[in-house]
């Protein structure tokens, strides 16, 4: 997979090579291109910004400069990954959806966002997402691109040691993951659940299932709700 992420903050990108990712560009797993984009000004301040039509706070980045840094970064296997507050949620599921991706590029918006034109002009030649980590506020799209790169790398055969590892994945079985634990057996006091040392497969999938079912329950109710009834079994709903 080839990933590119076009920012005015190329040196934010640097973790990309660290760790985890490291060792898939080290395999040949994913290649990462950090472009400039003062790289496309042309002005001696190499500007990228100006203020926006209709008034009001902040600077929007200029059509004229992203325009031309896409032409050269995209190709027509693109998928153009805009990070933005306004943007769809991006999930697991989503991140499986990008896992599947050829090429990737990244724009890191700053200010108040991106002209909507380059957006709508890209969307004529390349498919494009505006995606949302989060409901909250960035200073930049650059955070972003390193959490979604990091959750799709993740999953790209051959990137994590064990691949059995994504099935546990919270979220992969619509759920959140219950908690875990490791010697020693006792520690400050607070013993391991006896079920996890009993050696019994069976009571311990079920005992992990309806921890993961009471977390979920507890903290993202919502999750729930969105699975089919089909997703639970009897003892389920028991519960
Ligand atoms: N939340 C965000 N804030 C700023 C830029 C991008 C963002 N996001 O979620 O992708």
């Amino acid at each position: 997979m080839q990933i590119d992420v076009v920012t005015i903050f190329p040196e934010y990108l640097a973790p990309l090579r660290a760790a985890l990712l490291g060792k898939a560009i080290d395999k040949g797993l994913i290649s990462v291109g950090v472009h400039d984009l003062r790289d496309w000004t042309q002005d001696v301040h190499k500007a990228v910004d100006d203020s926006p039509y209709g008034g009001g706070p902040g600077m929007v980045m200029k059509a004229d400069i992203w325009g031309p840094a896409l032409d050269d970064v995209c190709t027509d296997e693109t998928r153009l990954i805009v990070p933005t507050p306004a943007g769809r949620p991006f999930s697991q599921e989503v991140a499986h959806e990008y896992a599947n991706e050829s090429h990737l590029v990244f724009a890191c918006g700053r200010y108040e966002g991106i002209d909507q034109r380059v957006v709508d002009d890209a969307a004529r030649r390349v498919r494009v997402d505006e995606v949302s980590i989060g409901d909250y506020v960035l200073v930049g799209g650059e955070v972003a691109v390193l959490a979604i790169v990091e959750a799709v790398a993740r999953l790209l055969p051959g990137v994590l040691g064990n691949p059995k590892s994504h099935a546990e994945d919270s979220f992969q079985d619509g759920l959140l993951e219950g908690p875990s634990y490791t010697r020693p057996e006792v520690w400050r006091e607070l013993a391991v659940p006896d079920v996890l040392r009993s050696g019994n497969h069976k009571l311990i999938n079920r005992w992990r299932r309806d921890q993961s079912l009471a977390r979920t329950f507890e903290r993202r109710p919502d999750l729930l709700e969105s699975l089919p009834a089909e997703a639970f079994d009897k003892h389920d709903r028991a519960l």
